[in-house]
């Protein structure tokens, strides 16, 4: 059943890790595929393994380890998951997003999400980092939506809005920081949309999506990120372009496969964390008293 979180459970989880550690965590983090080295950056650490959090799932995929990480980036008291939970491995919408809300009763303020994504926009290099804008929902599209059944208000609204999903000071901060890195030739600014997977795209589909405006592709994120606003977390998220979405059918278009995604990631994590810590560094100087 979709809702398998209820608020109850969900406090439970957070009470747990409260009772763990003094570290009050303003920020939350989804490390992507081949990115996990973002959250080795974080200080004063105290880990929790997924298997060691009563309640909490337990992630499948390679490339993905599982654990949530307490500490401190840039002084900054934060939270991050070394692996998340994906649609494909089984779990409904709400499931893979159930930790947001952990981070919410955590008492987080601010999710950033990465992952690693397929680039669509012909623009888009490999190795390259797209600021998501903004998402397209395709598989609430059908309905499926994190949200599904029951709505609990101690979480948020019954039907929350998705105008400016993505923190648009944010994103402006993330531009100035690229330039500052000067990486601004590597970053973009795009549409992000989250299929289901396991199974890559077709051709076909892969045009249609171009079609509709979308700029990458993947297979997580938008539900955390709905999940993250029905409950008022301001949102930060980037796109790691890892491979270039195949478009044509002549078979010079490479093909996706995971060891690529995963390389490519684990080769750019550098600057990934590097980015994420400079935007982080920002938030910082807004949060006096954090
Ligand atoms: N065409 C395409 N290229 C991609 N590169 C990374 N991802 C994100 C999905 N990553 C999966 C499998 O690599 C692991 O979660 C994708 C994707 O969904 N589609």
């Amino acid at each position: 059943e979709n809702n398998t979180y209820s608020y109850e459970v969900i406090k439970d989880i957070a009470d747990y890790l409260l009772d763990r550690t003094t570290i009050r965590p303003l920020i939350g983090i989804i490390c992507g595929s081949g990115l996990n080295s973002i959250a080795d950056m974080i200080t004063d650490t105290k880990v929790f393994e997924y298997e060691d959090i009563p309640n909490f799932p337990v992630s499948t995929v390679e490339g993905h380890v599982g654990r949530m990480i307490f500490g401190y980036l840039e002084n900054m008291p934060v939270m991050a998951m070394q692996g998340r939970f994906h649609y494909y491995e089984g779990y409904p919408l709400a499931k893979c997003s159930m930790p947001v809300r952990v981070m919410k009763l955590v008492g987080v303020r601010y999710l950033m999400a990465t992952n690693a994504a397929g680039g669509l926009n012909s623009k888009f290099k490999v190795g390259d980092i797209m600021l998501v804008r903004d998402h397209i929902n395709i598989m609430g599209f059908a309905g499926n939506s994190p949200l599904q059944g029951p709505n609990d208000p101690r979480f948020g609204p019954r039907f929350p809005p998705m105008t400016n999903a993505y923190n648009a000071h944010l994103i402006k901060i993330a531009k100035q920081v690229a330039k500052d890195m000067g990486i601004e030739n590597e970053i973009h600014e795009g549409v992000y949309t989250c299929l289901g997977g396991p199974n890559y795209e077709t051709v076909a589909e892969l045009r249609m999506l171009r079609t509709m405006g979308v700029d990458a592709v993947g297979m997580s994120t938008v539900h955390e990120v709905i999940t993250a606003r029905h409950c008022d977390l301001t949102v930060f998220a980037f796109s790691l372009i890892t491979n270039k979405c195949a478009t044509g059918y002549d078979s010079s278009e490479d093909e996706a496969n995971h060891e690529e995604v995963v390389t490519v990631g684990r080769s750019r994590q550098a600057v990934c964390g590097e980015l994420l810590c400079r935007v982080i560094r920002e938030i910082a100087k807004e949060c006096p008293n954090k």
